[in-house]
C-alpha cells in the first residue's frame, strides 16, 4: 500500500483549473521530484496535500486515511511536513527554539530518541533541548544553536527549515523550491543533506525543485506538471529524454 496517494485532485480558481486529474503515488522511504513551469500547478498540489486548499474534486489518501476533512495542523501532526518557497522561520527566535516548536507540534516525537540514539533517561523539557540538539547536529547547525534565526545566513535557514519541518516527525517531507536563492556549493551541499535525512529518518520526500541537477542528481521517480495536469511520471533517465517533457520544459530556459 502506497503511502500517499492522490486520485483525480482537482481545485479550481474561477476559471483556472490550477490542478487538474492529478493522480500520484508515493511510498514510504522514496524520494521524487516534481517538476515543470512557472504557474503549473505545482505549490498548489503542495497545498492541496497539506489541507492548506481544499479540492473541488478528488481524493487524497495518507497512511490509510482519507485527508480530506483534516485541517492543515490535523494533517502536520498525521505525518505530512513541509517547507515554503519563502522561507518562514520564526525570525526573533533562536535557531533552537524555532526546532523546539516543531516538537511541540510532533505528535510521537519518542520516535526520535530511537532515530538519534538518544539517552533513555531524558525526560521532559530535557528530553525536548537534547532532540533538537541532536537534529541541528544532523544540519551541522548545532553551534548555531543560540544565535537569532534571522542571522544565520541564507543557505543555512534554509537548512533550519527543513530541520523544523522534521522535528513533526513526519512520515512524508514536502519541499518547496529548497536550493531556491542558493549558490551551488549550498545547492550542493543541500543535496547531501537531503540524502542523509531519507536515509536516516526513513521518511519519504517530494521536492519541487527548478534547479536540474539536483533533482535529476537525487530523485528516483519524477512527476512533471504542466497546466495542472501530470505530463510525465519516471525515473530522471525517462523524464530527460521523454520528448513532451523536453518540448513543454527542458527544452526552455529553465
Ligand atoms: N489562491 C489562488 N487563487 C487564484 N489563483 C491561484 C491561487 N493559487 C494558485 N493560483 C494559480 O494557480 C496556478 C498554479 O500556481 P502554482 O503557484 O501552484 O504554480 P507553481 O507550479 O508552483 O509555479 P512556480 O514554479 O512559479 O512556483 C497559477 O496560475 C496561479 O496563479
Amino acid at each position: 500500500m502506497s503511502l500517499l496517494k492522490a486520485v483525480g485532485l482537482g481545485i479550481q480558481f474561477g476559471g483556472l483549473k490550477a490542478v487538474d486529474e492529478f493522480d500520484f503515488e508515493i511510498d514510504k522511504n522514496q524520494l521524487y521530484g516534481l517538476i515543470g513551469p512557472n504557474g503549473a500547478g505545482k505549490t498548489t498540489v503542495f497545498n492541496l496535500l497539506t489541507g492548506v486548499y481544499k479540492p473541488t474534486s478528488g481524493q487524497v489518501i495518507f497512511d490509510g486515511k482519507s485527508l480530506l476533512k483534516m485541517s492543515p495542523t490535523q494533517i502536520t501532526q498525521y505525518g505530512i511536513a513541509r517547507t515554503f518557497q519563502n522561507i518562514r522561520l520564526f525570525k526573533d527566535m533562536s535557531v533552537l527554539d524555532n526546532v523546539k516548536v516543531g516538537l511541540h507540534h510532533s505528535q510521537n516525537y519518542s520516535l526520535f530518541s530511537t532515530v538519534l540514539r538518544l539517552p533513555k533517561y531524558f525526560k521532559g523539557e530535557e528530553a525536548m533541548e537534547e532532540m533538537a540538539l541532536s537534529l541541528l547536529r544532523v544540519f551541522d547547525l548545532e553551534q548555531f544553536a543560540h544565535v537569532r534565526a534571522s542571522n544565520l545566513p541564507y543557505g543555512k535557514q534554509r537548512k533550519l527549515e527543513i530541520a523544523r519541518a522534521l522535528a513533526t516527525s513526519p512520515k512524508l517531507l514536502l519541499l518547496d523550491e529548497p536550493a531556491a536563492g542558493m549558490n551551488p556549493t549550498e545547492t550542493a551541499e543541500l543535496m547531501e543533506t537531503i540524502k542523509i535525512v531519507r536515509e536516516k529518518f526513513s521518511i519519504a520526500i517530494l521536492l519541487i525543485e527548478h534547479d536540474m541537477k539536483l533533482v535529476m542528481g537525487i530523485c528516483e521517480k519524477i512527476a512533471v506538471l504542466n497546466f495542472g495536469t501530470i505530463l510525465a511520471f519516471g525515473t530522471p533517465e525517462e523524464i530527460k529524454n521523454n520528448p513532451d517533457v523536453v518540448a513543454a520544459y527542458l527544452g526552455n530556459d529553465e
